[in-house]
């Protein structure tokens, strides 16, 4: 078993806070302490001011919501106080404007019925069909390394896997293209901590680099749009074009503005969950002989059904994506006046929902900074001690509609992964995060990587 809480926050989380920079900056002070330990501000904030509290991020104000109770309200919003355009619009909006998580009320639920058809359990073995071969394909062909950068290399091939099962190809895109795609990608992501919120293009600004970002993306989906509209293939692309196509309900623009949001919210999601898997693998040679025994029964190719019956498999991803859910914070913005939990919120004020705090909280979990997958075996199912304990994949009518799909897709790269080699990181070794967007290691996460004896 391994501690999984970083020893600096852990001691952040404990101590009491040391004149926080906060207090005489409020603006920028609430944003570094965030950045700096995501984790222990968020601790800070519900030990000192219960669930319901403001904080001021990015020039404003945001109520936190802290905790499963507060969570739960917020994701269920039973008054339809909480729309999630003008809260996400915010950080990212430019950059993925109109993709689902942007949308609200009844156009969002037109939209999600719509998409939800690209979801489909027939779809579903279809992308594992195409996937399982490139997987298995792309992770053989890694070279041993004692210090190999799984992040990066992670963060390659899930885009790789992307452009075949996501766009059916990208055989309209000019050399170089695809290198320009994946950096459009993470400067739009990276939007969204920016300062200068000026979309127009400058290399000197991140919304400048995101604006740029946006265009190159634009391009990329527009030149293969009419090809997947002409031939359709068992790719995403495809099905939306026909989904659009049938419903009459979705034009062409907004086809792009799904596929980038789409690729956006697949990708990152996907490479941090299996990065952070093979951290904790990596320090825990129990469980990854475990798996692997498990693993090289199933196969290089194996079905969704035959995946989603390891379940080993399963236990190792709910615990990794507890202890690093790859979106700790969800944006919203009252829309109304309302309350949580008895704090009023009045209408226009931003709110961040912190569901990484409810998956550290001793309240609802035994040791909570220990790895221990076992914790979701049907015989502890510690997570019913709350509806809301855990929850990365959020809740209410915006929970993530790729799940499934993200669960196949990480568990087939691990399934690669633990049939070709096996690895190791020390165990005093704390990955260097970068916490101002989605969190991913600075380093790369150096691994031991070998091939199997
Ligand atoms: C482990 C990987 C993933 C995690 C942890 C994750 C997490 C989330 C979360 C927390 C939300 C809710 C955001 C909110 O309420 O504001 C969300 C929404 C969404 N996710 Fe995922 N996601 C993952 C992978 C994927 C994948 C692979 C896809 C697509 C294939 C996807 C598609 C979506 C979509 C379309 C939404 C918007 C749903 C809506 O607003 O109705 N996600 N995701």
């Amino acid at each position: 078993m391994s501690i999984a809480l970083d020893p600096r926050e852990r001691e952040k989380v404990f101590q009491p806070p040391a004149a926080p920079l906060a207090s005489h900056l409020p603006i920028i002070g609430g944003t570094l302490e965030y950045v700096d330990s995501p984790l222990a501000t968020m601790f800070r904030r519900y030990r000192q001011h219960g669930p319901v509290s403001d904080l001021h991020i990015l020039g404003q104000t945001w109520t936190a919501m802290l905790g499963p109770d507060a969570c739960q309200i917020a994701l269920q919003n039973p008054d339809k106080a909480f729309a999630n355009g003008p809260g996400w619009g915010y950080l990212v909006g430019p950059f993925f404007d109109r993709g689902l998580m942007l949308l609200d009320f009844a156009e969002h639920k037109h939209y999600r019925t719509l998409m939800m058809e690209a979801f489909t359990r027939p779809r579903l073995e279809g992308y594992t069909r195409t996937l399982a071969p490139l997987v298995d394909e792309g992770i053989a062909a890694w070279r041993p390394d004692p210090a190999f950068q799984i992040y990066p290399a992670l963060k390659s091939h899930t885009l790789d896997l992307a452009t075949s099962v996501f766009m059916g190809g990208a055989e309209l895109a000019e050399p170089g293209e695809i290198e320009r795609v994946n950096t459009a990608f993470v400067d739009c992501v990276l939007a969204a901590n920016g300062w200068v919120r000026t979309t127009t293009p400058n290399p000197f600004t991140k919304w400048g680099r995101a604006a740029r970002g946006r265009r190159i993306l634009e391009d990329f989906f527009r030149r293969h749009l009419p090809a997947r509209r002409a031939n359709p293939g068992e790719d995403l692309f495809s099905v939306l074009c026909q989904v659009a196509d049938a419903s009459g309900g979705i034009d062409d623009d907004d086809i792009i503005n799904q596929m980038i949001f789409l690729l956006m919210a697949a990708h990152d999601t996907t490479t941090s969950t299996v990065t952070s898997i093979v951290f904790e693998l990596g320090r825990d040679p129990r469980w990854q002989a475990r798996l692997r025994e498990q693993c090289l029964e199933l196969g290089p190719t194996p079905t969704i059904a035959e995946i989603e019956d390891v379940a080993d498999l399963d236990l190792v991803m709910k615990e990794t994506l507890r202890l690093h859910p790859p979106v700790p914070v969800l944006a919203r913005r009252a829309v109304k006046d309302t309350e949580v939990l008895g704090v009023p919120i009045p209408k226009g004020r931003f709110v961040a929902i912190m569901p990484m705090l409810s998956h550290h909280l001793p309240e609802y979990w035994t040791d909570p900074e220990i790895f221990d997958p076992a914790r979701f075996s049907p015989e502890r199912r510690e997570d019913k001690s709350h509806r809301f304990a855990w929850e990365p994949f959020g809740g209410g009518v915006h929970k993530c509609l790729g799940m499934v799909f993200a669960n196949m897709e990480s568990k087939l790269v691990l399934s690669a992964l633990l049939r070709n080699f096996e690895w190791s990181v020390p165990l005093d070794y704390v990955p260097p995060m970068r916490n101002d967007s989605l969190p991913y290691p600075i380093d790369g996460l150096p691994v031991d990587l070998r091939p199997l004896d």
